[in-house]
Formats: structure tokens, C-alpha cells, sequence
């Protein structure tokens, strides 16, 4: 966490956490959150009623506080207190949603991704600001960074490919076909990372259906140097353990429909 006061120009603190000689706008810090809060978070979301839960091929997903509609719109309302405290607060003290809309997230889409699974190389698209602030629970696993190509798959498509084609679906070509990501950036358990600008808007990123991450040194991974505990890849292989990890957005389009059906909004 950055030691400057919290007055300080956020940018420059997240200045220190940028990862080197990688396209810019990737940022990591290690330990964002404690060991004492990954725990609390991943009580949480394990007590969520399981039909928040959507399983899909790969891995299964929650969107808080709702999926967004058919027009990307979001049903305004608050998100749950587990996933603001305390992470909210400290992403202001980073100014990480400083220039987004809302200036702070409304929307959380938790991924759960078993050993042996992962998301197919995507762009998240235009329905949010281009920030994604990703804070990672419980396991290890790489994130491949692509360079764009034709036809790209924009966030919605890959859930909804996930949920309907699986895994040896029509689609089949794309996937063994998968290029050579340009970058690799090692998430650790509660970490943060925060894709923006140029690496929202022109890369796409995935991660290996894999049980084991391999060829992990300073050379190949490229947020090597920001690791929280880099001693612990010098191996330079990671078992795939259960990880979750909950992105966090600002959906541009909202509506207050949302507040007014939940009770939650002005009268
Ligand atoms: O789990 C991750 O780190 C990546 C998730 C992701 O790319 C997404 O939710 O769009
Ligand atoms: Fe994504």
C-alpha cells in the first residue's frame, strides 16, 4: 500500500506500482488487502445463495449488484457492503475511479475459476469506463495479454459463448488457434490489478485453462519485479489452486428503475 498522505496526487502514488516495459496503463500492488480480509470475502461470496451463481463452462460468475440489461444499462443500486469495505475507500485513497463517471464502481462481476479453468481472450468492451480494478482471492494464476486481432470478443460474448457452446464448441478454431500473448502478468492472492487506457482500450487478455502456470522469471512475467512474493515462483511453475476474483467497473449507462424496484432509491 502506498505510504504517501492521502493528499498526495494519486496518480503519482499509483505511479510506483505501473508495471515496466509492458504496454502502459497495467498497475500491481501486491497485498492490497490482508489475509484476515481475503478471508472475510471469501466467506462471503461462498454464502451467497447459489442461484446468484452462473455456471458457466469455464468458470462461474456473479455479477453484483444485477447482470446489466440487453442495452448494457445498469439497474442502478447500491453493492453489497462485503464488497465495498474496505476496498472501496482505498481505491479512492488511489484515485483509481478518480476520472471515471460515477467516480466510483457500481458494478462487481466475481469470477470463480477452478484449476483447470479460465477465460478466453477477450477485451471487456465498451459498456464501462475503460478501467477494471481486479482484486484477486485464494489462488494463483497467470493473466495472458494479447494484442488485438480481427474480431474480437468483447466481455458479454465470451460469458454468453461459456454458457452455450462449451468447451469443444463451434468455436474450436479461435481457441487452438490462441496467439502468443505479447505480455503475462502473474495475479497472487490479494493482489490488485488495474488494467486502464491503452491496455483497456487496445489488448485483450485471458487466462490459460490450466492446472499448472509454467515458465513464470523475470523475463516472462512482466509484473515480476511488483510480486509480492516473487520467492515463491522461483520454481518457475504454479499449481492452479481455487481462485475468485472480483472485478470491479463502472457501467456507464444507468438507470434509477433499479433503486425504485429494490426500495433503494429516493422516493
Ligand atoms: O479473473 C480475472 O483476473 C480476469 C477476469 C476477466 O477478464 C473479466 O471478468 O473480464
Ligand atoms: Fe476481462
Amino acid at each position: 500500500m502506498c505510504s504517501v498522505p492521502e493528499t498526495e496526487r494519486l496518480s503519482e502514488c499509483l505511479n510506483s506500482f505501473r508495471i515496466q516495459g509492458l504496454l502502459p496503463n497495467f498497475y500491481y500492488i501486491p497485498d492490497f488487502i490482508t489475509a484476515a480480509e481475503e478471508d472475510s470475502l471469501l466467506r462471503s461470496h461462498i454464502q451467497i445463495p447459489s442461484n446468484r451463481w452462473v455456471s458457466l463452462s469455464h468458470r462461474r460468475l456473479q455479477a453484483h449488484p444485477s447482470t446489466l440489461t440487453p442495452k448494457n444499462t445498469l439497474l442502478a443500486s447500491p453493492l453489497p457492503t462485503w464488497l465495498t469495505a474496505p476496498i472501496i475507500p482505498r481505491f479512492e485513497r488511489l484515485g483509481v475511479f478518480e476520472d471515471a463517471p460515477h467516480r466510483s464502481p457500481n458494478h462487481v462481476l466475481a469470477n470463480e475459476y477452478r484449476p483447470g479453468e479460465g477465460i478466453m481472450p477477450h477485451e471487456d468492451g465498451g459498456a464501462y469506463y475503460p478501467i477494471v480494478a481486479t482484486v484477486s482471492l485464494g489462488g494463483v494464476a497467470v493473466l495472458d495479454v494479447y494484442e488485438k486481432v480481427g474480431g474480437n470478443d468483447s466481455r458479454e460474448e465470451v460469458d454468453a459463448e461459456d454458457r452455450d457452446v462449451g468447451t469443444t464448441g463451434t468455436d474450436g478454431e479461435k481457441r487452438n488457434g490462441r496467439p502468443m500473448p505479447c505480455a503475462r502478468i502473474l495475479q497472487e492472492p490479494r493482489s490488485l490489478l488495474i488494467t486502464t487506457g491503452t491496455a483497456y482500450t487496445d489488448l485483450m487478455h485471458g487466462i490459460a485453462e490450466i492446472d499448472v502456470d509454467e515458465n513464470l522469471d523475470s523475463k516472462a512475467i512482466a509484473n515480476w519485479g511488483l510480486l509480492g512474493d516473487a520467492a515463491k515462483f522461483e520454481s518457475g511453475s504454479s499449481r492452479r489452486d481455487t481462485r475468485t476474483s472480483l472485478t470491479y467497473r463502472d457501467v456507464l449507462k444507468t438507470s434509477k428503475v433499479g433503486s425504485r424496484i429494490l426500495g433503494t432509491g429516493k422516493k
